[in-house]
């Protein structure tokens, strides 16, 4: 049988792409690491856990897809900031979806996607309402995936109401990674989140309803770790409400065993017709939401690539590609081609290997040099590691910390494609200068003279000399140029 032909990545070029390196910074191969070095056995049998997941690993999320299947649309309970919507094709935000699925649709979207998508590793129910209280279509879609296509993980998000009726068939059904919503420790402050639950038949409201869904994510979530499945948990700041009180809902789940906190943004506008959007609460400004996480940082694994997906989206993270898969037209008779999946995997492995041992190399750089100087730079990329987007193709940079700390990712900023049609959009470049805020370097494949100079008169120093090299080598060995005073070292950034 003749290999497949592999099309890497969401977009026509291949995060692979190699081209000459920029400084090079290179050194022997790592091993597998989620956080640059796996130091026992623990570590390395959780990466493996991880690795594939683009939600629960960081690096995993420039390899690997997820796609959402929308079979649960009832909710157990309302939250003031959701609105779930069908029919809905041009809004990208939790909860919307363009059409609800029952487990055999899905089931048959699943196989036309996996067969078609090399990158997808993982199924995932993430509403539009909620997986656990929609129980029988939750079970029945995965028992069918599972059937079709027993390598792929399996992946529930849930508010945790009805999470401790399941945990045991979850555990049976091999779920190893669970989300819930946690935003409050304290009824009180739940009780202004949460107008109403259903548990057991009956409906409770206020702070009633607030406790005992409270005594539920915690029972929920110790039974989950009990049972060595890794839980993430999703908090929405809601400024004024329950940001401050965040810090204490990440030491409960740190207590309790969670394996990662995921705090995002509250999502909220008028048309939304919510009770935040109707009321004017407001949603907190980046720089808010960076020092809460700042603040949370180090204690629970903290997640910051979260793209706060629709229920249905598919593909890698910020590139979905639920569009092309409607159901009208996929086939009702085609089986799982597994080929392009597996060969996938196997460059993905090699290409890891080296990715990691670049991480390593310019990780150690910065920090050998002790120097106190801090750079922020945004990075344009579509996967792999690699600066590999064109600036005027851009929709979402990358956001990296450099200090003597390391190389971090620290955030992302969506932004509006500068170039559509190949023509420059000066008032997409207007936008992304506002977005650029606080950012010292641009680096991306490809940027024309034009933009380039009006970044710098914003303060943003924008270059394409590293095109398609690994983010950390380029930023490693930027920061280097930058802050290494030694007389044999580069003064000059290629700028
Ligand atoms: C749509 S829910 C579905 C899963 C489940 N019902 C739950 O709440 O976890 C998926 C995630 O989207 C989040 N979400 C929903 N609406 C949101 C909004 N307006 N702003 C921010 N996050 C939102 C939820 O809090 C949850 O973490
Ligand atoms: S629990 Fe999830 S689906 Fe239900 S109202 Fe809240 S966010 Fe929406
Ligand atoms: S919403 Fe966040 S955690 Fe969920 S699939 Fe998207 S990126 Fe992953």
């Amino acid at each position: 049988m003749s290999e497949p032909e592999i099309e890497v990545g969401m977009t026509s070029s291949a995060p692979f792409d190699r081209a000459p390196m920029a400084p090079a910074m290179r050194g022997g191969r790592a091993s597998s690491s989620y956080d640059l070095s796996v130091t026992d056995d623990m570590d390395a049998r959780i990466w493996e856990r991880i690795k594939d997941h683009p939600c629960f690993s960081e690096q995993a999320h420039h390899y690997f897809a997820r796609m959402h299947v929308a079979v649960a649309p009832a909710c157990n309970i309302q939250c003031n900031y959701c609105n779930r919507k069908y029919d809905c094709t041009n809004e990208s935000r939790p909860g919307v979806a363009s059409v609800k699925l029952t487990p055999d649709q899905a089931l048959r979207k699943v196989i036309a996607v996996a067969s078609k998508v090399p990158e997808l590793s993982v199924i995932g129910i993430a509403g539009p309402g909620d997986a656990c209280y929609d129980w029988k279509k939750t079970v029945a879609t995965f028992e069918g995936v599972a059937r079709e296509i027993p390598d792929i993980k399996l992946c529930i998000s849930t508010n945790g109401l009805a999470l401790p009726d399941h945990v045991d068939e979850l555990a049976d059904m091999n779920v190893d990674h669970v989300t819930i919503t946690i935003n409050m420790v304290d009824p009180e402050v739940g009780a202004k989140i949460y107008p109403w639950i259903l548990h057991g038949h009956r409906r409770y409201t206020g702070i009633e309803g607030a406790r005992i869904l409270h005594e539920r994510q915690m029972l929920g979530l110790e039974m989950l770790t009990e049972r060595g499945i890794l839980t993430k948990i999703n908090s929405v700041m809601i400024p004024g409400v329950n940001d401050t009180h965040l810090v204490e809902v990440n030491q409960w789940i740190r207590d309790r065993g969670a394996f990662m906190h995921n705090v995002v943004p509250l999502i909220s506008k008028h048309s939304h017709g919510t009770y935040y959007g109707l009321t004017g609460q407001r949603c907190p400004e980046q720089f808010e939401l960076k020092a809460l996480q700042d603040c949370l940082d180090g204690n629970v694994k903290l997640m910051r690539h979260c793209q706060q997906c629709r229920a249905d989206a598919i593909g890698l993270l910020g590139d979905d590609r639920e569009r092309e898969f409607a159901l009208d037209q996929i086939s009702t008779k085609a089986g799982y081609d597994a080929n392009k999946r597996e060969v996938y995997r196997k460059l993905v492995e090699h290409e890891r290997e080296d990715q990691f041992a670049a991480k390593l190399d310019a990780n150690k750089a910065v920090k050998s040099l002790g120097s106190s100087g801090t750079l922020v730079v945004a990075v344009a990329t579509k996967g792999g590691g690699r600066i590999n987007e064109h600036f005027g193709q851009v929709r979402e940079l990358q956001l990296y910390a450099v200090s003597r700390k390391g190389i971090n990712l620290v955030g992302h900023r969506k932004v509006l494609p500068y170039c559509l049609g190949g023509v420059g959009e000066e008032s997409a470049l207007d936008q992304i200068i506002v977005a650029l805020d606080g950012i010292d370097i641009l680096l991306s494949a490809k940027i024309g003279d034009g933009p380039k100079k009006r970044l710098a008169k914003a303060g943003v120093r924008a270059t394409d000399a590293f095109a398609y090299a690994y983010i950390e080598t380029a930023i490693g060995a930027l920061y280097i140029a930058e802050f290494d005073r030694k007389p044999s070292m580069p003064t000059a950034l290629p700028l």
